[in-house]
């Protein structure tokens, strides 16, 4: 049954790949700039580049089940020069120098633009409800990098004591019902979906909207049914997409739940920016969605529709990176039970010693230390930091990359070289830690590529999971506080276990490494405790 539906599955897959091709002409004037991989093609006939073109499409579908195996297997070959994977709609270049990386991270967004990724990954126009994005970013100003970036940040103290509950009453309400044995079992995945958006919801959203469970439920929804509809999409010939979009969201269930909740506060909010004498009696909201309005443009306000739209669309980016990170390192948790001990003293020894009421996060060395080894042996992305070439695109070392093809950092690879990172494919959660206090004792660190200390959100060549430059992800600081907030309370409340510890944990969708959903985690409530008495 299995085998058949799959070769079913290909089969539609390369149908509908051949009829996108035909009907929308891509092989005519576009192929000569795809193809354009080295010299020796630029002498090719246009009916060699046609046939080239394809063989590197359909060789590309490979990469649609083992992206980070083809990748780390190019690396490999590549000796650090810049190396090129075929994918079923285009190349990706990849490179590794530390000149490569911050000439891309540097590159004007009209050349080699992050938006533009994200145009073509999610398909916005379709499966956003109609909202339309630009091909670059900053065209009509970039209010979310400093809502998120300089005030969520700013605010973290702040939120830090109602993030922490949240997350403590999620986890007591998911781990309700256990069994004789006193252990909740629970698929971790979803758990950690759903946690995060509470969460989230909170921060972006306000208290009240966060606590509407149509709100949040489509809040989880949204993200989960724009990427499923948008790689639909990327094979349908565009004449069907509003059909296929359409019926891919439920008839964009989540996108017109938010909406619909979302535009009477958006509409109040934006009254009261535009007349500040409605403000004067009541203190504006302390969440996300009030900077967003805060800092959207003044002249030319956009209307409450389009500001709903980019709420949304910051929304995308804030659950499904952080509910898969956080997944991995509960399963490390489990995995790797030697850690445990430590990691609570560590936690012990902070209360003991602290005179805050709440935990200082940044100074938990050996907690830090275990979330980057987490991320550096599972990484859900195998490249980061992708820019989409607009026009085609020369880099310093001459390397071409051709208008529409892709150029990233294979991170996964990078991670997983042995001339970075010693022992590189043992799980060794105190080496970054270890690595500080040596390079901060002034002397060298065999163990990490850093030369100097680093941490989590650190965003640079040696650690470049938040992608780097003027784009690096402006969420870092509060994925962080998350993070750690949501292993601080499972190591001071619960005991966890895998049952089956040798199962699979992931699977592979383009460069993407997901968590399973069907990965199970069993959880006890710990008697003794430091933090929050019970
Ligand atoms: C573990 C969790 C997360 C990871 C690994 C992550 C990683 C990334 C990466 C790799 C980028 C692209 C940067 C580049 O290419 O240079 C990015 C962009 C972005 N991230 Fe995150 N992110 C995470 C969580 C979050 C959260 C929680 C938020 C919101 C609170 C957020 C908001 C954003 C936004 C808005 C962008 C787009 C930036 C731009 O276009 O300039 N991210 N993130």
């Amino acid at each position: 049954m299995l085998p058949s539906t799959l070769i079913l599955g290909v089969a539609i897959c390369g149908l509908f790949i051949c009829i996108k091709f035909l009907v929308e002409g891509t092989l005519t004037t576009t192929v000569g700039l795809r193809s354009e991989t080295s010299k020796k093609q630029d002498s090719m006939t246009h009916f060699a580049y046609q046939i080239h073109y394809l063989k590197n499409r359909f060789k590309g579908l490979s990469y649609l089940f083992h992206g980070p195996e083809v990748i780390e297997k190019a690396y490999a070959q590549a000796n650090g020069r810049p190396f090129l994977v075929a994918t079923p709609s285009n190349n990706h270049v990849l490179v590794t120098t530390n000149e490569l990386m911050r000439e891309i991270a540097d590159a004007s967004p009209a050349s080699l633009s992050l938006h533009a990724v994200a145009k073509e990954l999610l398909q916005p126009k379709h499966t956003m409800h109609g909202f339309e994005w630009q091909n670059q970013r900053g065209l009509e100003g970039t209010g979310f990098v400093r809502a998120l970036r300089s005030l969520l940040t700013s605010h973290l103290a702040y939120f830090q004591p109602s993030i922490d509950s949240i997350i403590r009453t999620c986890l007591r309400e998911e781990l309700s019902t256990p069994g004789g044995n006193g252990f909740t079992q629970v698929h971790i995945f979803p758990m950690m979906k759903r946690i995060v958006t509470r969460v989230n919801c909170f921060i972006f959203f306000g208290e009240e909207l966060s606590q509407k469970a149509e709100f949040t439920a489509a809040a989880l929804e949204f993200p989960q049914s724009v990427i499923f509809a948008a790689e639909i999409l990327r094979i349908t010939p565009s004449f069907l997409r509003s059909i296929v979009a359409s019926l891919a969201t439920g008839k964009h269930r989540a996108a017109k739940t938010l909406f619909r909740h979302l535009e009477p506060i958006v509409k109040e909010r934006m009254a009261k920016r535009a007349n500040p004498d409605l403000n004067r009696n009541s203190p504006l909201p302390v969440d996300c969605t009030q900077w967003l309005i805060d800092t959207s443009p003044r002249k030319n306000p956009w209307s409450p529709a389009r500001m709903i739209g980019e709420i949304i669309a910051v929304w995308f980016s804030t659950v499904h990176q952080l509910s898969m990170t956080a997944t991995y390192l509960i399963e490390d948790l489990c995995l790797h039970e030697e850690y445990l001990a430590p990691l609570k003293e560590e936690l012990r020894q902070h209360v003991a010693t602290s005179s805050k009421a709440s935990i200082d996060i940044e100074r938990l060395p050996l907690l830090d230390s275990f979330i980057k080894e987490s991320i550096r042996c599972t990484n859900a992305d195998a490249v980061s930091c992708r820019r989409k070439a607009l026009v085609d695109y020369v880099l310093d070392d001459g390397t071409r990359v051709a208008r529409g093809d892709w150029v990233c950092i294979p991170q996964r690879a990078m991670m997983h070289d042995p001339n970075r990172f010693s022992r590189p494919h043992e799980f060794d959660g105190f080496r970054f830690a270890r690595a500080n206090a040596s390079l901060r004792a002034g002397n060298h660190s065999a163990e990490v590529p850093d030369n100097s200390p680093a941490s989590l959100t650190t965003a640079n060549h040696d650690w470049p999971i938040w992608g780097l430059g003027i784009a690096a992800c402006p969420g870092r600081f509060y994925a962080s506080l998350v993070l750690k907030l949501i292993v601080v309370q499972v190591l001071d409340e619960w005991e966890c276990k895998l049952p089956d510890k040798d199962g699979p944990r992931s699977m592979v969708w383009r460069s993407s490494v997901v968590p399973r959903n069907d990965t199970r985690v069993l959880f006890r409530r710990q008697s003794e405790r430091h933090l929050e008495a019970s």
